[in-house]
């Protein structure tokens, strides 16, 4: 197993390209199995979750090809389709349960096993299988599978109100909506970019949505859907990730496609921090504004609100603020594993349920640490770039789930960071 080696050297200038979003191109990617036609999608990331995507849709009988250097996914589902999704490539990843609105869509049947535990959360399915049941499946739970069955064979449009406004399920729903008799709608749905993304894929295969973007989409559904080349839309994670380098580093680092409107109160929070955002020709630009980073008080919400996926990247940032800052996670009721790695480093986090209070100390230390999840690796990485001396983070592989590259764009703009070879 790889660990990451990073020393703490001082300002970080330059640019630092942003890829597309792993979170839109695995929603996308089982759209294919909507359709008898290609969907090709640009800008996709190089992911160790798009290989685990590319096998669960190779599994159920979708023609996957990466070209050039992987940028390009091809995909085609236009012959025999499996309904089962098995355990062994579901367990990999919560995403896996991506195909089971497009496959009972599709097929009017599925057998989807559960995803792993993950552990940021318990992460139910109720949400999902709530508002397929209301389009008229029969769902039940048997061997760890969701055996899931369309009566009569076709899923009716429905109107469903979410609980929550969960992300996967309003995937999940979209999907299966577009081939569904009838309209469907969705309130309370998620509102994050990676739903309109899906939504304006969609469309370009011919399925007809309104109120993307807001809490109520409608979808009118279609007989069948074509075709279509669908460019990934910007990672504002992996943006947002990275402009906190030159926050926490100092010094000043341009972000290539990086957009306000994907980041908007992850700015503000960064403005009241005493961190400049401006907006180039080519993305975002980032600097401290003077002196040093300022305490601010940080809560996750559901899209347009703070992102609980940059929480553990803020919080290495806020370590070495002035002031005490008070981080509440609302999404997830297990995310805060990065703080004892962090305390290892010198930071003083006291951890409260869902609260996490952070006081500023002068400078973090290096320190042997592990990666327990995807946003934890890489706020330990950020941390240790600031850190004196050594750290070294272990357990890379949560990492190569959702950054590509780390190395290279991170040296790219002068950090000591390299990949060693075991923990
Ligand atoms: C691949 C992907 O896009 N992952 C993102 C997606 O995850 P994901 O789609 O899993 O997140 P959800 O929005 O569904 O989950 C949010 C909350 O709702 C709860 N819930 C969800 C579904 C359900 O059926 N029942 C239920 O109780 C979850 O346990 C969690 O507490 O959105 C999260 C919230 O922005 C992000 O952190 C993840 O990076
Ligand atoms: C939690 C994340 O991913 P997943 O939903 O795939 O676990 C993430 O991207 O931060």
């Amino acid at each position: 197993m790889d660990s990451i080696v990073v020393r703490g050297n001082g300002p970080l200038n330059g640019q630092i390209p942003i890829a597309g979003a792993k979170n839109a191109c695995l929603a996308l990617m089982p759209a294919t199995l909507l359709s008898d036609e290609p969907l090709t999608l640009t800008n996709a990331p190089r992911l160790s979750d798009i290989r685990t995507m590319t096998q669960l849709l190779q599994s159920l009988g979708a023609e996957v090809t990466s070209m050039q250097d992987g940028q390009v996914q091809a995909m085609s589902c236009h012959g025999h389709i499996n309904t089962r999704a098995e355990y062994d490539i579901v367990r990999k990843m919560r995403a896996s349960n991506l195909v089971l609105g497009p496959l009972l869509a599709r097929e009017g049947h599925a057998e989807v096993s559960l995803p792993g535990g993950c552990a940021i959360g318990a992460r139910p399915m109720d949400i999902h299988t709530d508002g397929l049941a209301k389009m008229g499946a029969e769902i039940d739970l048997r061997d760890g599978y969701l055996h899931a069955k369309a009566v009569g064979g076709k899923l009716k449009g429905a109107v469903i109100d979410f609980p929550f406004a969960s992300v996967g399920a309003t995937e999940n729903i979209l999907m299966a909506a577009t081939l569904a008799k009838g309209t469907t709608v969705i309130n309370n749905a998620a509102r994050e970019p990676e739903i309109v993304d899906l939504a304006d894929c969609l469309r370009a295969m011919g399925a007809q949505i309104d109120g993307d973007g807001t809490s109520t989409i409608t979808i009118q559904g279609v007989d069948r859907l074509h075709g279509a080349t669908h460019r990934v839309v910007t990672d504002r994670i992996e943006l947002g990730t990275y402009m906190l380098a030159p926050a926490i580093c100092g010094g000043e680092v341009e972000l290539l496609g990086g957009r306000i409107d994907l980041v908007g109160t992850f700015c503000e929070k960064l403005d009241a921090a005493g961190v400049s955002v401006e907006e180039t020709d080519k993305g975002l630009k980032v600097h401290r504004k003077n002196g040093r980073i300022r305490a601010v008080d940080v809560t996750t919400e559901p899209f347009p609100g703070f992102p609980t996926d940059l929480q553990a990247q803020m919080m290495a940032l806020l370590c070495t603020a002035e002031g005490t800052s008070v981080l509440e996670e609302k999404i997830f009721e297990n995310r805060f594993m990065h703080a004892p790695e962090l305390t290892r480093m010198g930071a003083s986090i006291e951890v409260h349920g869902g609260t996490a209070t952070v006081t500023g100390v002068d400078k973090l230390k290096g320190a042997p640490v592990m990666a327990t999840d995807l946003r934890a690796s890489v706020s330990l990485i950020l941390a240790g770039l600031a850190a004196e001396g050594e750290t070294r983070v272990a357990r890379v592989y949560h990492l190569d789930r959702g950054y590509e590259h780390v190395v290279r764009k991170l040296s790219g703009v002068g950090a000591q960071i390299e990949r060693v070879q075991g923990e």
